[in-house]
């Protein structure tokens, strides 16, 4: 998946800095999106996809995992980027997109709704530092950078939401090594719904 830069500007659009407001749960670091994967509690998008760099290294993910606060997976991941997957930077984009799908899938109500409150907008995270997930204001005013995680909540908005196509599963990507606690990644559904099939 390629991101080239783009320029928005600020009336037109939903952005979003932080977790608190009204669109704080577009962000990977937001609480109350609790995710399970292979049977592992994580508590944001964001320690699911910075465990996802360090297929090789359990103890990182955990590290990452189980952190206290929920803003410090990316903190901690830092001290580890040396040991991020070689393939990475070819492959984050599509590791985020599958992160967020999984997100949704197993928050789907909360999460829809808020990515239905930002109606056709362009989504935008705005950041003082960074162009690559983010934008960043301009003299001008205006947003600059390639935004990725908004575009990517823009895709997750329109193929599952505008196209009313709910996820109860999301398969694992079809790459090599997606590993969590030294073991292949499996299709991860909504646990509710297994709850209800069990129950059936
Ligand atoms: N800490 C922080 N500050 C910003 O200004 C940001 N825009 C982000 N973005 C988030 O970082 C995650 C990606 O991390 P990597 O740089 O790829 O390790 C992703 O969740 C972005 O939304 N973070």
């Amino acid at each position: 998946m390629k991101i080239s830069e783009r320029v928005y500007q600020p009336t037109e659009v939903v952005a979003f800095s932080s977790t608190k407001g009204e669109f704080g749960g577009l962000s990977n670091m937001a609480p109350g999106f609790v995710i399970r994967v292979n049977d592992v509690i994580i508590p944001t998008a964001e320690a699911l996809y910075q465990a996802c760099r360090y297929p090789l290294f359990p103890e990182i993910q955990k590290e990452i995992i189980e952190q206290h606060s929920l803003m410090t997976a990316k903190m901690i991941s830092r001290k580890y980027l040396d040991k991020t997957r070689q393939d990475w930077e070819s492959i984050k984009y599509d590791v985020m997109y599958w992160v967020l799908q999984v997100k949704l899938s197993q928050n789907y109500e909360k999460f829809s709704k808020v990515l239905m409150d930002t109606r056709n907008s362009p989504i935008v995270e705005v950041s003082k530092k960074d162009k690559d997930w983010a934008a960043m204001r301009d003299q001008d005013k205006t947003l600059r950078g390639r935004n990725a995680l908004g575009r990517l909540l823009m895709k997750l908005r329109e193929e599952h939401i505008f196209n009313q196509n709910p996820i109860s599963c999301v398969a694992p990507l079809p790459i090599t090594g997606f590993l969590l606690y030294g073991s292949a990644i499996e299709t991860v559904c909504d646990p509710a719904l297994e709850f209800e099939e069990e129950f059936a």
